[in-house]
């Protein structure tokens, strides 16, 4: 019975279990319907409801009918196309990089004397009047960009920014595109509104040859407006650049106790006042300009960048530091130094010592008002680089020639090519009135060849840059023997004069002979990379490579000490034979091999200089007392 009941209880079970359990799958059918059925499967919406149409199952009590005759069909997964060299160029950039703002070099802004807030600059008419005196009357195309972006909206013109920290800025703009003045200019207009001394702008530079002249730009623009300007170098004494640059160190003082609003200075120099200077405080600063930017990040120099850095912000509060009452700020480490309310810049004031701050709800976050500036010819695309900056939601100028991959709004063109990817490739833009010839020859003939261009050019104004130190000498020597030499076989000629420029001579000796070269007293100044990068002297018409630079960058700040504000100039290279392939190579792929001519001098065209060269050779091996080739 029992057993009776339960199967008359099983059997609905047995019939859900049934329904559950999957249907067996259908046979695919063969038969000769199926090629038919299978036409009628294409991959279009449409097609694929018919597909579902031939899937339906037949309806109960038929006999299954013919079984779908095939699996739908799609189409065979093909390989997508492989990524552009744009898209792998640009992979892993910073997206404000990316965005990064093109600017034509050709753009200039005319600007009148009387104040125009019409004209988007945001000068002040006293800077206009400046310049007019300076004999500025137009903001090349770097500064149509930098200065409008440092100076407008109003509210940046402030000297804190506590609760709205001021965004920072990179830019690329080619040798000799006036890049010192976009930024000294608004500098000195907003740090001009100052009433106390406070240590305010802070440019790195990586020479000193670089400080000092830095240090004339920004004398001649701030001229008559109260800023006090102060440089560190070491070329004084530590002891008395402290004296020059901070007013009180008898007693340590919270605020510090500046006596420059605007210093200039080398890495090296810095780091010993920030760690040997007492009351050398960078809580004040408003910007922080590193000039020759990818220079300077190279150098790790005592980690000079991570402590300036540290320097600019405030410490940070936490209530575990001290026993401080709760909700109160506690007193930092260095409460030891006497306050002065109006010292602090406020993002400090809660190390103020003694007057505990109450912490609420309503507190806004202050952050350090220091504005980042970055400037460079060949401004580096290293993220590892620029994230030790920690860049705050940075601009991007780059300055550069519009080329056929772009259009004339600086965005890219059908071929994907964005602004940005030729500083990301390293192909940077060079001035456009450069004009760049190598010549390809044995090394042994490298002397003579320089002396042939030099008289067939008539050069008197050149930079000639050798690999080191010991051959800038020798180069000099062997200059100065070939002059006398073809000046007692010829009579009556004036003779080129070169002197050679390095770090081995003194501060003092080296301004001399950059003062002598800038009256044109010295017609060749022959030197290392020493000053490859920033020097600014106008008459420079030619800079000669004899020794062919080892990258890009280096020929891009060669080449670059000429033809400077719209100024004409010529680089040439000279590259020996075994060196051509390299050398060639490396302009193909800064994408400038054809910008770069090459130069062709023959036997016929040397030989008048044949006699006095062979003689300056000899003079040369005498006084070495070794083969001089
Ligand atoms: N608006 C201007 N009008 C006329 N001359 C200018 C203007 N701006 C800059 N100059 C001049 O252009 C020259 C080059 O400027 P600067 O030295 O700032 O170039 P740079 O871009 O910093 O070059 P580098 O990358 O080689 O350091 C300087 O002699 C400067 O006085």
């Amino acid at each position: 019975m029992s057993v009776v009941e339960n199967e008359k209880d099983d059997a609905p079970k047995a019939v859900a279990a049934e329904e559950k359990r999957p249907r067996k799958r259908r046979r695919l059918d063969t038969s000769e319907e199926a090629p038919a059925a299978a036409d009628a499967i294409a991959t279009t919406e449409g097609d694929r409801e018919d597909v579902h149409n031939i899937a339906e199952p037949p309806p109960p009590g038929r006999k299954s009918p013919t079984p779908p005759v095939a699996l739908p069909s799609f189409p065979r997964p093909t390989r997508p196309d492989a990524p552009s060299k744009t898209t792998l160029a640009l992979q892993g950039l910073d997206k404000a990089l990316v965005e990064a703002e093109l600017v034509d070099p050709a753009k200039t802004l005319l600007f009148s004397s009387e104040l125009d807030p019409e004209d988007g600059t945001g000068l002040s008419e006293k800077a206009r009047k400046r310049l007019k005196d300076l004999g500025i009357t137009e903001l090349f195309a770097v500064q149509t960009a930098v200065v409008p972006f440092l100076l407008s909206p109003d509210q940046m013109k402030s000297l804190y920014l506590p609760y709205h920290p001021p965004r920072d800025l990179c830019v690329s703009a080619p040798t000799g595109s006036g890049k010192t003045l976009a930024y000294a200019l608004p500098i000195v207009e907003i740090l001009s509104s100052r009433i106390v001394t406070r240590l305010r702008a802070l440019i790195v530079l990586p020479t000193r040859d670089l400080v000092t002249q830095v240090r004339e730009t920004f004398e001649a623009v701030a001229k008559g407006r109260g800023l006090k300007i102060g440089t560190a170098t070491g070329q004084h004494s530590f002891a008395h650049e402290q004296a020059q640059l901070v007013a009180d160190r008898s007693v340590p003082l919270q605020g510090g106790s500046s006596k420059v609003d605007v210093l200039i200075c080398t890495p090296g120099r810095l780091m010993d006042h920030l760690n040997g200077t007492p009351n050398f405080s960078l809580q004040h600063l408003r910007f922080l300009v590193i000039d020759e930017a990818d220079r300077l990040l190279a150098q790790s120099f005592q980690d000079w960048l991570a402590q300036v850095l540290a320097a600019t912000r405030p410490p940070p509060t936490t209530d575990s530091a001290t026993s401080a009452p709760s909700g109160l700020i506690p007193v930092p480490s260095h409460s030891s130094a006497i306050p002065r309310a109006d010292a602090l810049a406020p993002a400090f004031l809660h190390t103020f010592r003694d007057v505990p701050h109450v912490r609420t709800d309503i507190d806004e976050k202050r952050a350090s008002s220091c504005q980042k500036l970055l400037f460079s010819a060949t401004l580096t695309r290293d993220p590892a680089k620029t994230s030790a900056l920690n860049l705050h939601d940075p601009k991007y100028f780059i300055v550069q020639t519009l080329t056929e991959r772009q259009g004339a709004d600086g965005h890219e063109n059908g071929d994907g090519d964005a602004p940005v990817l030729d500083l990301v490739m390293e192909r940077f833009s060079m001035p456009a009135t450069l004009s760049e010839h190598m010549l390809v020859c044995e090394s042994s003939v490298k002397p003579l060849m320089l002396f042939h261009l030099v008289h067939a050019h008539g050069v008197t104004n050149a930079l000639v840059f050798t690999k080191s130190a010991e051959s800038t000498s020798r180069l000099v020597r062997l200059l100065e023997f070939f002059e006398a030499a073809r000046a007692a076989a010829e009579g009556g000629h004036s003779q080129i004069v070169a002197h050679a420029y390095s770090s081995d001579l003194y501060p003092s000796e080296r301004k001399t002979i950059l003062d002598k070269f800038k009256s044109q007293e010295i017609h060749i100044l022959v030197c290392s990379d020493l000053i490859s990068r920033g020097i600014d002297i106008s008459h420079v018409s030619h800079v000669v490579s004899y020794d062919a630079p080892v990258d890009m960058r280096k020929y891009v700040h060669r080449v670059g000490r000429t033809a400077r504000a719209g100024r004409s100039g010529d680089a040439w290279t000279l590259v020996e034979v075994q060196e051509a392939r390299y050398f060639k190579t490396m302009l193909k792929e800064a994408g400038h091999l054809e910008r770069v001519k090459r130069l062709r001098v023959s036997e016929k065209d040397v030989a008048p200089l044949q006699k006095a060269y062979e003689s300056a050779l000899s003079k040369l091996k005498e006084t070495y007392g070794r083969s001089a080739t």
